[in-house]
């Protein structure tokens, strides 16, 4: 027990900065004394996050953090894990059973700062008796705002814009260039029709759509028949589409489901979006249909894998525009997520009901 201890608080201060010094090492013996009186349950964060998180963690608790901007490599996050009573993690953690294993029997909860779970083994947490939090709804409109954002700098040609500007390329006004689909008059499909699926819905509503359509695994009459939108099976959307929302969660059902397959579907001049996990697209046969003109363009917030390779075949391409994973990043949505994972943490390790707790099905 003291080694967990003195492992936790050793990577706490090394966090700090201040490893090398005398003075650091006289903090970590005092530190270690102090701590291993103490009776608070002990978290471990895996990056540096918005403080709003931390700060209430530290009311109860007793916090070390991998402070820093880069995720922590896997031998680290192995040994700094052990003896912790709750883990807080992003979505670049996975959290397996090796994990759960490294942090022992005193592991009651994973909070994770994201809306999705696809890096956390739901089952192996459940065996473990972990309970498991995320942070939906608090970045629905900044998720929907961005999927936004990226259609129309995707089917107005921002990219291409931005780089004529910049490299000289301008040259005078020109009535045929640089044009692209308006959402005016559109049809957009939407694929997932869950939280995020209808607030991006519901951002369009003001750009004159004429058809909004969605599919999910069962219809939603209720939240559809408010927004607009009327349910049609995956194929009609993909038919009738000029704009395709990738909306949903990535599970073993939907891994690369927009396939060749799929792409065949859609109209030659739909434009794609994706602003919810790389690995629900094969990313292959995507940039096959953007390259043969089987669609038009593609908006992609997430890859396979994350950071996508500067050499990857999709950055040659004008009808590609790549983001990296930023959908939830404005300053509010950002610190409710640590929050609400500081939140799911605490409840959790006072027995009381999380405010989102994730169920293993
Ligand atoms: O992708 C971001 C999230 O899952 O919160």
């Amino acid at each position: 027990m003291i080694t967990r201890l003195r492992s936790f608080l050793t990577i706490r201060v090394l966090n700090g900065g201040v490893a090398n010094s005398l003075s650091s090492h006289l903090r970590v013996i005092s530190c270690q004394r102090i701590s291993s009186m103490s009776t608070k349950p002990k978290v471990f964060i895996t990056r540096r996050v918005p403080e709003s998180g931390p700060t209430l963690l530290k009311t109860q608790c007793e916090v070390a953090q991998w402070n820093k901007d880069d995720p922590i490599p896997r031998n680290e996050l192995l040994s700094s894990v052990k003896g912790v009573d709750a883990l807080f993690c992003l979505l670049t953690e996975k959290i397996d059973g090796e994990l759960l294993d490294a942090a022992g029997t005193s592991l009651k909860v994973v909070g994770t700062m994201s809306v999705g779970y696809d890096h956390v083994d739901l089952q192996a947490c459940a065996e473990r008796g972990v309970k498991v939090g995320f942070t939906p709804n608090v970045l629905t409109n900044a998720v929907a705002e961005l999927t936004v954002a990226l259609l129309l700098a995707t089917s107005r040609r921002l990219k291409e814009a931005i780089r004529a500007v910049e490299n000289g390329l301008w040259g005078t006004w020109k009535p045929m260039w640089l044009c692209g689909p308006g959402l005016e008059g559109s049809t957009v499909g939407i694929v997932g029709f869950g939280r995020i699926g209808m607030a991006v819905a519901r951002c369009l509503k003001p750009f004159a759509v004429n058809c909004m359509l969605y599919t999910d695994f069962a219809e939603r009459p209720a939240e559809a028949k408010e927004i607009g939108a009327e349910f049609r099976s995956l194929d009609e959307v993909l038919a009738a589409s000029d704009f395709v929302l990738a909306c949903v969660a990535l599970t073993p059902d939907t891994k690369e489901m927009f396939n060749k397959d799929l792409f065949k579907k859609m109209k030659k001049t739909s434009v794609f979006i994706n602003t919810s996990r790389g690995g629900v697209v094969q990313q292959d046969d995507l940039y096959q249909a953007l390259v043969s003109g089987e669609i038009g363009a593609a908006g992609l917030d997430v890859t396979t894998p994350e950071p996508l390779p500067t050499d990857s075949p999709l950055l040659t391409l004008d009808n590609c525009v790549a983001l990296p994973h930023i959908a939830s990043a404005t300053h509010n949505s950002r610190g409710a997520m640590s929050e609400l994972t500081a939140r799911n943490i605490l409840s959790a390790l006072n027995s009381q009901p999380m405010p989102s707790e994730i169920k293993a099905s």
